[in-house]
């Protein structure tokens, strides 16, 4: 199933984002933001995190891509995304939406349901935000639905996608999730086919994890040992993880 995915292919798109430095524009929420920025730095890319509607488009125009996380959502987030829909539309630039706890919010539901009207949309969220988003993702072609947990599952225009890396300390530092779509975003920058680059940015996560874990005391010092193995991941530790 991941025939297209392998330890060569993961390396190529990594080695491709540490060469291109792609800057993310993340729109996220308030609890994320420094996990988020510190991950991108340690994957190559760069973060940019502006939000005042009236410079977001300014400072995203020349961003390889663009991540909206509806986390902390404000009037003034709110305000940003039509900005940056316009934005991505016109540029064809990727764009990311993490739905965090759009099972929650029937506001976040509604501004969900608008990004999602963007072409080549790629999605990412836990298990049980992307079952509240499914009636709205089955009437969403060409949507790439991801969808994290022990294994992460990625559909994609080019097929299917399964990721079975990772460690449960994952799930204790907060804004992990929301830092794996912003990964996501990185890779679509250098990668044309969303599938393939998600798969590269999770995996990458994933073996990190699993190496940071066997570093670290609990969550705390996983935290710190997660950018660090991010921050060092090379092709023969993903030939090895891999196997
Ligand atoms: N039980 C688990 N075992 C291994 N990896 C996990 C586990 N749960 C989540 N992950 C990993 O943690 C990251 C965040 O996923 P998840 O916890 O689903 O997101 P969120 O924080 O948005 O709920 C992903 O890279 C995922 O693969
Ligand atoms: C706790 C919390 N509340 C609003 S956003 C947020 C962070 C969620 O981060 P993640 O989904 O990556 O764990
Ligand atoms: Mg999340």
């Amino acid at each position: 199933m991941n025939a297209r995915l392998d330890a060569t292919r993961v390396a190529s798109i990594l080695a491709r984002v540490a060469q291109a430095r792609p800057r993310v524009h993340c729109l996220t929420n308030t609890v994320a933001q420094n996990v988020t920025a510190n991950m991108l730095l340690a994957f190559g890319a760069i973060p940019s995190m502006a939000v005042h509607p009236d410079e977001v488009a300014d400072v995203a125009a020349a961003a390889g891509a663009i991540l909206i996380n509806l986390g902390t959502i404000s009037p003034e987030g709110e305000r940003a995304i039509p900005r940056l829909l316009e934005l991505a539309r016109a540029q064809g630039k990727p764009l990311v939406l993490d739905p965090v706890f759009v099972e929650l919010s029937p506001l976040r539901m509604r501004l969900a349901e608008d990004i999602l009207r963007l072409p080549g949309i790629v999605v990412r969220g836990n298990g049980g935000e992307m079952q509240a988003l499914a009636p709205l993702l089955a009437a969403t072609p060409g949507a790439t639905r991801i969808t994290t947990g022990a294994v992460d599952r990625i559909e994609a225009p080019s097929g299917l996608f399964e990721i079975a890396h990772g460690h449960p300390l994952m799930t204790k530092v907060t804004g992990l999730g929301c830092a794996s779509s912003a990964l996501v975003a990185a890779c679509c920058a250098v990668e044309p086919d969303p599938g393939l680059a998600a798969g590269a940015a999770l995996t990458a996560f994933g073996i990190a994890g699993e190496i940071a874990a066997e570093r670290s005391a609990g969550p705390g010092s996983f935290a710190m040992h997660l950018i660090d193995a991010l921050a060092s991941l090379d092709e023969a530790t993903l030939l090895t993880r891999m196997g």
